[in-house]
Order: structure tokens, then sequence, then C-alpha cells
């Protein structure tokens, strides 16, 4: 699915009206009755006591005023407040009049804002994607009484203050929202950790916008979800051989780290790949050979941390990081695998702590490389964020420049690709914010990268995808609080079985 900018969004809006041949009250009808269907459908009249609706100046204000009048006619108790403003929206005027005369209408001016109960349920109608500057005087005013009123707030389309796809000053203030009720695809602004506060939980709901339009705009954002990835991983050949799906080899673990080793191998065994070779320090031996005998295990010359590279010709893709420490010895061996490897190469953790305290080795990184940073490891190898917006500016560049694949994990981990394009992830849960679980994502990218069938893009997603649904299969047994890594792998097998292009007939 693609991510529309706010302009975009307006396009899709002109590109649905022509092609349908409607008005454009047509779809704020449309839009407000989905809103309402959303809202009806978890909340009874009996338990909603009267409901505040929060009308705005344009068209979000409009979706507003509709749906104020249906709430009324499906029997909710109903009162609207109206921002002042010189002009309103043509839909909105439009609209103004059709209120039933049993619903109260007020100005909401400064200086006079009637008190908001607490638990009150409250309609966000402000603002939408029209937002054209920080919120000031009357309507920042509104809506910081509204955020001191501890009520139950429900956004229409976005929390009123803040922009689709960009961000505000620090001291502009934002609706507080429980909950967002977005048109058609979700906005940018909802994916973001620093407006988490203000948008609550976010659901879409369809308008049924110009499909022709969606499918042609040129959007460089996209969300990961089970449509995008449909035909991209094929089936296994009935005479599949261990050689068809690669062989991998992991570069992980030091001392008191191991676990690090075992949890990546045996994510990467789980991802399907064809044969597995781990290396550890002398110290890990009887570990990664007691803990995942299907793999092969190499010992490096050193006891404590990895010091030199094995011959690579037999592997089809090389991972390295989970677990190994910064020593001096390691960094040369990872100077040693930029330098000569000659097949995919999937870096996590310290390998990415390395190349950030040594920042020329970047030069080094072959093209079509997949890094997996959490911020705080891709701040080690940029520079420090403003915000949230500014990472993502961040991280494009950095996949430009570097030609390579970055996954910055988080909720919504974001891959970027070396063409500049953005693809957030729609799986996954909080339950994955536990220590090992970034080294199952390791270890799963380089099963699928010495998965010479796939291409670097499509081993990416499907990994960051199938990662994130392994979490959540997970957390239906263990809940979230009680997922830990090693939960994750067992459930690999049956998230890409779901992702698996079935045979046609
Ligand atoms: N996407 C869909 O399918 C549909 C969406 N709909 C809804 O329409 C809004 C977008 O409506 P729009 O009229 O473009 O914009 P807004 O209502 O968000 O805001 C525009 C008005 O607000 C004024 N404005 C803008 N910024 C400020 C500010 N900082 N302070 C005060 N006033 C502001 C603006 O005035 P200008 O002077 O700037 O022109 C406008 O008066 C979308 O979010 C959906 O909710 C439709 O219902 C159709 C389907
Ligand atoms: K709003």
């Amino acid at each position: 699915m693609k991510l529309l900018t706010a302009a975009q969004t307006r396009q899709a809006d002109a590109a649905t009206l022509q092609d349908e041949g409607i008005r454009s009250v047509a779809l704020m009808e449309r839009a407000a009755t989905v809103f309402t269907d959303w809202l009806t459908a978890r909340l009874a009249p009996t338990d909603a006591g009267e409901i505040l609706v929060l009308c705005g100046p344009g068209n979000n204000g409009g979706d507003g005023l509709v749906a104020a009048r249906l709430l009324h006619e499906r029997g909710y108790r109903v009162r609207v407040g109206l921002l002042p403003a010189d002009k309103h929206s043509a839909d909105f005027e439009h609209n103004r009049p059709r209120l039933p005369a049993a619903v109260p209408v007020a100005d909401w001016r400064p200086g006079k804002l009637p008190p908001i109960e607490p638990g009150t349920v409250v309609i966000d109608a402000l603002f939408g994607t029209g937002l054209r500057r920080p919120l000031e005087g009357a309507a920042a005013a509104l809506v910081r009484h509204l955020n001191a009123a501890r009520a139950r707030v429900v956004s229409i389309d976005l929390p009123s203050g803040l922009f689709a796809d960009a961000p505000q000053p620090k001291d502009s203030p934002v609706v507080e929202a429980r909950h967002t009720v977005t048109f058609e695809l979700p906005k940018l602004a909802l994916l973001l950790p620093q407006n988490a506060r203000s948008v609550g939980r976010w659901h879409v709901v369809p308008v049924g916008l110009s499909p022709r339009f969606l499918a042609e705009v040129d959007a460089d954002m996209h969300l990961v979800d089970a449509a995008l990835l449909a035909g991209r991983l094929p089936a296994r050949p009935t005479f599949a051989h261990k050689g068809t799906f690669g062989h991998a080899l992991l570069l992980a673990g030091s001392k008191g780290k191991l676990g690090a080793a075992v949890l990546a191998a045996r994510s990467c065994l789980r991802g399907g790949v064809g044969l597995l070779t781990v290396q550890v320090p002398a110290v890990g031996y009887a570990v990664l050979q007691t803990a995942v005998p299907e793999a092969m295990c190499l010992v490096d010359p050193e006891k404590n941390h990895l010091s030199e590279l094995p011959d690579l010709q037999p592997y089809n893709a090389v991972g390295m990081g989970p677990g190994i420490g910064q020593d001096d010895d390691t960094r040369a061996a990872l100077e040693d695998l930029l330098g000569s490897a000659r097949v995919p190469l999937v870096l996590d953790a310290d390998a990415l702590n390395l190349l950030g305290a040594n920042r020329p080795l970047l030069d080094l990184l072959p093209p079509d490389t997949l890094l997996t940073p959490h911020p705080k490891e891709f701040e080690r190898l940029t520079e420090p964020a403003r915000d949230d917006y500014h990472r993502l500016q961040l991280l494009r560049d950095f996949a430009r420049q570097y030609r390579c694949y970055v996954v910055l994990k988080g909720a919504y981990s974001c891959l970027a690709a070396p063409d500049g394009q953005l693809y957030f992830n729609t799986t996954g849960n909080p339950g994955l914010a536990t220590g090992g679980s970034g080294d199952v994502l390791t270890g799963l990218c380089l099963a699928l990268r010495a998965d010479k069938r796939l291409a670097p893009l499509d081993a990416a997603l499907l990994a960051i995808y199938a990662h994130g649904r392994a979490a959540d299969l997970a957390a239906a047994h263990t809940g979230q609080a009680g997922l830990i890594a090693g939960d994750l792998p067992q459930y690999i097998g049956q998230a890409l079985q779901e992702l698996t292009t079935a045979e046609e007939f």
C-alpha cells in the first residue's frame, strides 16, 4: 500500500470526484458515514453520554458536521462547538444548515470556552490534511483547553494541529487523541514515535478513493502489508535440495554473548536457508553445536572474540554482527569482509557500531548490503537526528549514498532502499522490545539474502514483515510481556508460509 503526502491526498480526492462523477459533498457524506460507522460499532448510545463534536472551518470541520447529524439520527445525544473563523469551506457551508435543530450549536471562543467534563466523548474535527501552519490564537487555545480536559477524544483523519507529513514546532499544540480514524490510507505522521501521544491508536476506514489514481500515483513511501508482498516469495520446488536455498555464513558471538549467535542461527535455519555455517570464537564451540545442531560450526583462532574470516568461497551470503563485540581484531575481520565479499552481506549490531567508529569503512560497503540498525546504532553511522522526520531523511540519504538497504528498527520499522524509497512495516508488537529480537531479524535476513531466487529488496521486505508476524503469532501464546526472542524462530516458518505464493493452476 502506498503512503501519500497531504498534497497527494488532495489530488486523490479530486481524482475520485472526477472518476465517479460525484460532487465533493457526496465524498464528505461518505467519509463521515464510515467514520460514524466506526464509532457507533464501538460505542453504544448509553455509554456515550452527550458527544461533543468540535468543528474547524474546512472540510475536516465539514466531516464533523455530517458526523454530528448522523449520530443524532442514530439516537446519540450530540452538541457541536464551532471554532470561530472568517471563512468556511463550501462543503462546510453546505452541511451547516443540515444540522438538525435539536443539536445544540455554539461558537467556542477563547475566554468563553465551556468546561469539558472528564470522560466526555469528543470528536475532534478541527483540522485535517488542510492544516497549513502551526496552530495559534483561538485554535491553539481550544486545543489546549481540550487537552487539559481528560476527555475521550476521537480525531477525524488526523489529530488537529498535526501536519500529515511534516514536523510542527515543539511549542505548537496538537490534539491528544485516544483514537485517530483516518481515511483510506494512513498518513506518515501516524507512524512516527514523536507523534504517539497525539495519535493514540490509529485506524483506517475506506472511503473508496479512486483505485486508478492510487495505482498510478508516484509515491516514494509504502506500507509493507500482505498485498505489497503478494507474489514475492515463490513456493519451494518439489525437487528442491539443500543447495537450492543457499549456504549462509554467520559470524557471531563473543564471550558472554553467544546467545546472540544462537538466536540468529536458529532464525536463519527457520528462515529456510539450505545450509548454515556459524563461525564463533573458541569459547562458543560447544554452545553452538549443542544449541543449534543443524548448523555447522567453525572455530575462530581467538578464544573470546572473532578475529578472522574463513574462506568465503562456499557461501551465498554472509551475516556479521550479533554479539561480536568491538575488539580491534574483530574490526579487522569486518574490514576484510567488506573488501573481499562477493556475495550479499547482512550487517547488524556491533558490526554497525564498528562501522560507526571507523567511518572510512563505509566506503567499502558492497552495493546491496543490508544493514539493520536500531535508532542509536543508526545515529552512530550518521548523526543525531533533530526529530523523526529528520531521521527518515538521514536514512534515505544514507541508503542512496552507500547504495545499500537499511532497516531502521522500531514500531513500523522502516526499510530504505538505494533508490530512496521508504517501506514501513505493519507487523509486530511491543513484545519485540526485548533483548535478542534484533539477532532473530539478522538471522532471517541472512536466510532470505542467501536465497538466490529473491531480489535484495524482496528479501529485506519479506524479512521485516515475517519477523513482525512471527512476533504477533508468538504473542498470541505468550502475551507481549512474556515474549522472549527465543520464542520467535519457531513461528518464522508459519509467517513465511502465509506469504508463500500458491502454485497457480
Ligand atoms: N481524504 C478524503 O477522502 C476526504 C477528506 N475529507 C476531509 O477533508 C479534510 C481536509 O479538508 P481541508 O478543507 O482541505 O482542510 P482542513 O479542514 O484540514 O483545514 C482547512 C481550513 O483550516 C484553515 N487552516 C489551516 N491551517 C490553519 C491554522 N494553522 N490555523 C487556523 N486555520 C487554519 C484553512 O484556512 P486558510 O486560511 O489556511 O485557507 C481552511 O479554512 C480531510 O482531513 C478530511 O477530514 C473530505 O471530507 C472528503 C473525503
Ligand atoms: K481532526
